[in-house]
Formats: C-alpha cells, sequence, structure tokens
C-alpha cells in the first residue's frame, strides 16, 4: 500500500489528446517485483487510440514550435519544480512497479528531472549560423527548426529518468512527444503526464500511450507525421526499429544494449575502485545500459581487490525497495534471475570460483544475491552478453594492452571505466577505449550536462548537453543570391 502525499499521482490512464483514458478489461496488469502484487493496470490502446495522440502531437506541432524558447522553458521550468517538489511520491510508485529502493528512486527522478531544467534553458541557445559565402553577393544562413512530431519508446530499468530525458530536448527544441513506456512500468511515465498537464504543458504535446509494443513501434515506424523516434532499450528491438523505420528514413537515437569493461591497473587506488565498482556493478541491482558488466584486474591486485569487493557486497542490505534501510531491491521478473543463473554457471564451468553470493537469494522468487566471481574466463557469457544482474565477474590481465584488447572486444561501446593514477596511462588508455563514455576513477559518469550514448552496436545520437537538443533539430541552409 503507498502512502502518497497526492493520491492523484497515482494514475493507470493513459493520457493522449489531453484526455485520460482508463483501462477494460483488454488491461496491462502492472506489478510489483517484489511480491508480483498488482499495483495498477493501464489500457492496451487500440492502433485508432495510437493514432489519434499522432494526430493530437500534429495539431499541437505548429504552435508549441512557434512558441518563444523562453515560453517553452518556463513550462518546462514549471514540470520540473513540479516533479521536485513530488519526488518523494514519485520514489513511491517507481519503487512500487520496478523495485528499486526508494532512495535509488529519487535519485533517478531528481538527477533526471534536471533534463527538463537544463534544456529549458538550452532551448533559449539555439543559435543558427552565418557563414561566409565563396561570392560576394551570397549570404549563407543556417537555421536551425524543430524537426516535428517526436516518438519515444523508454525501458523499464529507469520508468522515470528515461522520460523526462528525452521529453526535455523534444519539447525544448519545439517538438511534441508521444512516450511509450515499458509495459512493467507505465505507472511512473503516467504520474510525469499528471505533473506535465498541472504544469500547463498544452494538448497533444506531451503524451503517453501505453499497450502493445509492437503495434505501437510499427505505427511510431510507419507514421509519415513522426518524424523521430528515440529509443532506449535492447540492441535487438533498436535493430527491428532501424528496419521497420527504414522506408520511412526516419531520424532515430537509439540508446541500446551495453557491455561496459571495468579495468583496475595495478596503480590504482584499491578502495576508490572498489567503490567505484559497487555503483558501477550493484546500482539498481545490476540492471543499468552502464553497468560494469566484466572487471578486469591487473593479475597483481586481482585477489586483493576480489576479496574487497566481495566484503563491500556482502553488507549490501537485500530486500524489499520500500523499506528505507534496503540498498539492493529484487531484479525486474523471473527471466532476468534465470538470465544471471545462466551466465553464473556458464562462468563456474569455465573454471570461475565464487567469492561471495552465488545463487538466487533466500527470499526467493525475483531475488538475487550480490555475487562476485573471479579466476572469470575472458570466452564466459558474462564477459560477451550484457548481464544486467548483481553478478561482478572478475577476470585479470597482465599488460595494458591485453586489458585494452579485452576491453574492446566486443560488439557494444556504450560506456567504459578505469582506475589509474598515472596520467599519461589516464589518455592512453582513455583515447584507445571504444565507448561513449569514459569514466576514469569513477563509477558514475551520467549528467545533464554531459553527452550520454554508445558507439558500435550500443547506439546512434547522444542525451544530454548543449549537443542533446541537436538529436531534436533539422539545419536548414539559406543561400541568399544577387545582394
Ligand atoms: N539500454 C538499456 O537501458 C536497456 C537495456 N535492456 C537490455 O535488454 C534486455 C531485454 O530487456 P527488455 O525489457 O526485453 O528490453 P526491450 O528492448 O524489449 O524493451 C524496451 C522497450 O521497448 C519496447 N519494445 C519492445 N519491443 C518493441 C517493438 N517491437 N517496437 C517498439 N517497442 C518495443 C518495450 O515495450 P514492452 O515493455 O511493452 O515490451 C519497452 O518499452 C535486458 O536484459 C537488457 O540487457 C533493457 C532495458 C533497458
Ligand atoms: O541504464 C541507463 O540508461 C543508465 O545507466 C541510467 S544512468 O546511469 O544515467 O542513471
Amino acid at each position: 500500500m503507498l502512502s502518497l502525499r497526492d493520491k492523484s499521482l497515482l494514475t493507470a490512464n493513459a493520457y493522449l489528446d489531453g484526455t485520460w483514458i482508463c483501462a477494460d478489461d483488454q488491461g496491462i496488469d502492472v506489478t510489483n517485483p517484489a511480491d508480483g502484487s498488482l499495483v495498477g493496470r493501464v489500457p492496451s490502446l487500440s492502433r485508432e487510440m495510437v493514432q489519434r495522440a499522432i494526430d493530437a502531437a500534429e495539431a499541437a506541432r505548429e504552435d508549441w514550435a512557434a512558441r518563444p524558447a523562453r515560453q517553452r522553458a518556463v513550462l518546462l521550468r514549471r514540470w520540473y519544480d513540479l516533479i521536485i517538489e513530488n519526488a518523494d511520491d514519485l520514489a513511491q510508485i517507481l519503487t512500487a512497479e520496478q523495485g528499486k529502493p526508494l532512495s535509488e528512486a529519487k535519485a533517478e527522478i531528481v538527477s533526471n528531472a534536471a533534463y527538463l531544467e537544463w534544456f529549458g534553458e538550452e532551448a533559449k541557445r539555439v543559435y543558427g549560423e552565418v557563414i561566409p559565402a565563396p561570392a560576394a553577393d551570397r549570404r549563407f544562413i543556417v537555421l536551425k527548426q524543430p524537426i516535428g512530431v517526436c516518438a519515444a519508446v523508454t525501458p523499464w530499468n529507469f520508468p522515470n529518468g528515461m522520460i523526462t530525458r528525452k521529453a526535455g530536448p523534444a519539447l525544448a527544441a519545439g517538438c511534441p512527444i508521444i512516450v511509450k513506456p515499458a509495459s512493467q512500468t507505465p505507472l511512473s511515465a503516467l504520474a510525469l503526464a499528471v505533473l506535465a498537464e498541472r504544469a500547463g504543458i498544452p494538448k497533444g504535446v506531451f503524451q503517453v500511450v501505453t499497450g502493445k509494443a509492437q503495434m505501437i513501434g510499427t505505427l511510431f515506424c510507419k507514421n509519415p507525421t513522426v518524424a523521430k523516434i528515440s529509443f532506449t532499450g535492447s540492441t535487438e528491438v533498436g535493430r527491428w526499429l532501424i528496419a521497420e523505420s527504414a522506408d520511412g528514413i526516419k531520424r532515430l537515437s537509439l540508446e541500446l544494449g551495453g557491455n561496459a569493461p571495468f579495468i583496475v591497473f595495478e596503480d590504482a587506488d584499491l578502495d576508490a575502485a572498489v567503490q567505484g565498482a559497487m555503483m558501477a556493478k550493484f546500482r539498481n541491482s545490476g540492471q543499468t545500459c552502464v553497468c560494469a558488466n566484466r572487471i578486469y584486474v591487473h593479475e597483481s591486485v586481482a585477489d586483493k581487490f576480489a576479496y574487497r569487493l566481495a566484503q563491500a557486497a556482502e553488507k549490501l542490505v537485500v530486500g524489499v525497495g520500500s523499506d528505507p534501510a534496503t540498498e539492493q531491491g529484487p531484479l525486474i521478473d523471473r527471466a532476468a534471475v534465470e538470465k544471471v543463473t545462466r551466465h553464473l554457471q556458464d562462468a563456474l564451468d569455465r573454471g570461475a570460483r565464487v567469492v561471495t553470493g552465488g545463487g538466487p537469494h533466500a527470499l526467493g522468487g525475483t531475488w538475487f544475491q550480490p555475487t562476485v566471481i573471479t579466476g572469470v574466463s575472458p570466452d564466459a557469457l558474462v564477459a560477451r552478453e550484457e548481464t544486467f544482474a548483481p553478478l561482478a565477474a572478475i577476470i585479470s590481465f597482465s599488460s595494458d594492452d591485453e586489458a585494452i584488447a579485452l576491453a574492446n572486444a566486443t560488439e557494444f561501446g556504450l560506456a567504459a571505466y578505469f582506475y589509474s593514477r598515472d596520467l599519461a596511462r589516464v589518455f592512453r588508455v582513455a583515447e584507445k577505449l571504444e565507448a561513449g563514455m569514459v569514466g576514469v576513477n569513477t563509477g558514475a559518469l551520467a549528467s545533464e550536462a554531459a553527452p550520454f550514448g554508445g558507439v558500435k552496436q550500443s547506439g546512434i545520437g547522444r542525451e544530454g548537453s548543449r549537443h542533446g537538443i541537436d538529436e531534436y533539430l533539422e539545419m536548414k541552409y539559406l543561400c541568399l543570391a544577387g545582394l
């Protein structure tokens, strides 16, 4: 039972065309991953309803784009303020549908609301360009204009934050956006819609549609009104969106799977490296796209590091996210437990040994013990696929070149981390790592002020920073002749 200060934030109604649509008997149940209890039931919208949302966005587009940036910024700021004021209630809703500890839920909400504030300000700095022309009678001018109606498809691991990260730059640029949240965690998205409406964001500008992923995805991909899709989720679905939208040559931003290496060199501050690894590996029970998936430690410090990491992991308080003492909640579903169990068994079959943890948690169901294994083969599944669970796999190495080669031996390239106190090594390694983001002596790197995104099969485009708004803008070149 949630104890919300503002009960109206917990709604299971989809929000489109300024109207709240409730579920019929075809609805989608939203359950608490901690105990399987029902938290709400959202509508599985028909194709016609999703089309109505697209039409409403198109109807709102011109007016929204034509408003001075300052006006859009004021509304984004209002929305931001409301999110911060209601962060405790939003955190309860998030924890109930996703499972993460309340403290992490609140951190997600607050740190990602910052994208609304940041991009509201950036809206005022969408500068065009005047380019010196090669002829005396000509002037070249570049305008930046909103791309048009946008759609976002978001995942369950950050049910609140992944929405503000996309809606912030879209709305700031002058684009309406329709969000399709993950079916496992739509209530955080709908709570955001309540606050968007309360902030005065006009109807059709921010909408949340719930329902069958493939049907909605196909509509977004095939409808010519939708100019751009921003997606965070698996590489598999990202690839599907590319193929499905190919006919319409749609703009895509894709934040896909990761398989982050976390390298500890022999000169690292080991205590700091352990602290960073705890953050990069165990936050959100290991279900973040920037999670340390493979921990490479120099052979001279590997045993010491494994022991200290295990000591820290053993101290994690595992339990229901709504208990303020909890530091690690359940995984999202039983399939996630099955996946990590398979990765663990594969590593053990190839010679790894358990330092702490080592299997499902005594709480049963969706819980898994914070686990550290060492002596892991570089060929193990855990080193090749995104594990998305609290399994820290330690692999030792003997030279910088070997560590870099191992780190880069993947089709993914989202985040990478390493610990070293040698400045020359810091630059050499950072420049060689094939990743969109590199954390040096830190296990946390996301910020609204920095460009978040990947290379290789981890995606296309960046969220955050002054570059993030460009994902929602088109350049138009004006050639003025005969002057
Ligand atoms: N980069 C990241 O942050 C994330 C990575 N992942 C990785 O992906 C794995 C699988 O997780 P999973 O939840 O299945 O991820 P998905 O990629 O399947 O889901 C992410 C979002 O995409 C939607 N979706 C699924 N299929 C389609 C489609 N055909 N068209 C449009 N939207 C679609 C989902 O909707 P619905 O919920 O309705 O199915 C959800 O909203 C994880 O174990 C992890 O490795 C997962 C989530 C986030
Ligand atoms: O999984 C993600 O999308 C990110 O890890 C979220 S965060 O690191 O920026 O919080």
